[in-house]
């Protein structure tokens, strides 16, 4: 299991990068109207790693929808340093779960990469270097000029996340992105995500269904309840950093606070 080396980069001042101010979502209209978010409101601060928690089908694919401008909020709204969220900001990227539907499987990993940077009007040279950044950052260097077939299901989602991080965002938002690895990747690109986390700066939004998984690798965790989600609670996560599979799970206050996270998913 690999040990995070790095100190997470937070700053020592808070400055809030999200706000989430009342947000509500129905969907559909008339009697065929469904709220499904029903005025969720909290922030999440630069540099911050905040894991959103909730039963099935509570809502949190919707909010984080909302979170990236894909979809637009009933009421409410959701901002990013201030400025409402109306589509797709610049300054934020996307990870999903399904990394074989979003990576370009006639590309290599390293145009897969460019790609987005190239659409963004990003000069040749600094493509180039921001892809040896990333490709680097996630220890894929070697494997630029594969195809994304060539490589196992954890390396996909490495070359999904070194994607998002060469775009240099400022919000990394990731949808249960290691819901479909075997355990052993999957603590291993917990591990990456703490790392890059550290190295970049970066703000993350992260959506799991693993108990676990959140409380290693928040800073606070947000609980919601479904039908309609609200938040239930949030959590902040003080484990010592840097955090360790082995170490930090064996931790008492580490199980204290999963059971915590678990008693209040339960209650739906
Ligand atoms: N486009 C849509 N139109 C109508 N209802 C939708 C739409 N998308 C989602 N829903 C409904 O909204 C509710 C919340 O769905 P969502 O995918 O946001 O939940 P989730 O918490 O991410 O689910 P899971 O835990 O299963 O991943 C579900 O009842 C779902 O059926």
């Amino acid at each position: 299991m690999t040990e995070v080396v790095t100190e997470p980069n937070v700053p020592q001042q808070a400055e809030r990068r999200l706000t989430i101010e009342g947000l509500c979502k129905t969907y559909g209209s008339g009697s065929n109207a469904k709220t499904v978010l029903d005025g969720l409101t909290f922030d999440v601060n630069a540099g911050e790693f905040v894991c959103i928690v909730g039963p099935s089908g509570a809502g949190k694919t919707t909010l984080l929808k909302c979170l990236s401008g894909l979809l637009p909020p009933t009421s409410g709204r959701a901002c990013l340093d201030g400025e409402a969220i109306t589509g797709p900001p610049e300054k934020l990227a996307l990870v999903f779960q399904e990394y074989t539907r979003s990576l370009m499987p006639w590309l290599t990993v390293e145009k897969n990469i460019t790609l987005p940077l190239r659409n963004k009007g990003v000069s040749k040279r600094e493509r180039g270097e921001r892809t040896r950044e990333a490709l680097e950052a996630v220890s894929l260097a070697d494997s630029r000029r594969h195809y994304p077939w060539q490589l196992s299901g954890g390396m996909q989602q490495r070359v999904a996340i070194a994607r998002a991080l060469a775009y240099q965002p400022e919000v990394l938002v990731m949808d249960e992105p290691f819901a479909s690895v075997d355990a052993q990747t999957r603590f291993e690109l917990e591990d990456l995500a703490q790392r890059v986390r550290a190295q970049f700066g970066v703000t993350v939004v992260f959506v799991t269904h693993d108990i676990d998984e959140a409380v290693y690798l928040a800073d606070r965790v947000v609980v919601l309840g479904s039908s309609p989600c609200r938040v239930r609670e949030i959590i902040p996560v003080n484990l010592a950093a840097p955090r360790d599979q082995v170490r930090t799970k064996a931790d008492p206050a580490f199980t204290e606070l999963r059971s915590r996270v678990f008693e209040l998913i339960r209650k739906g």
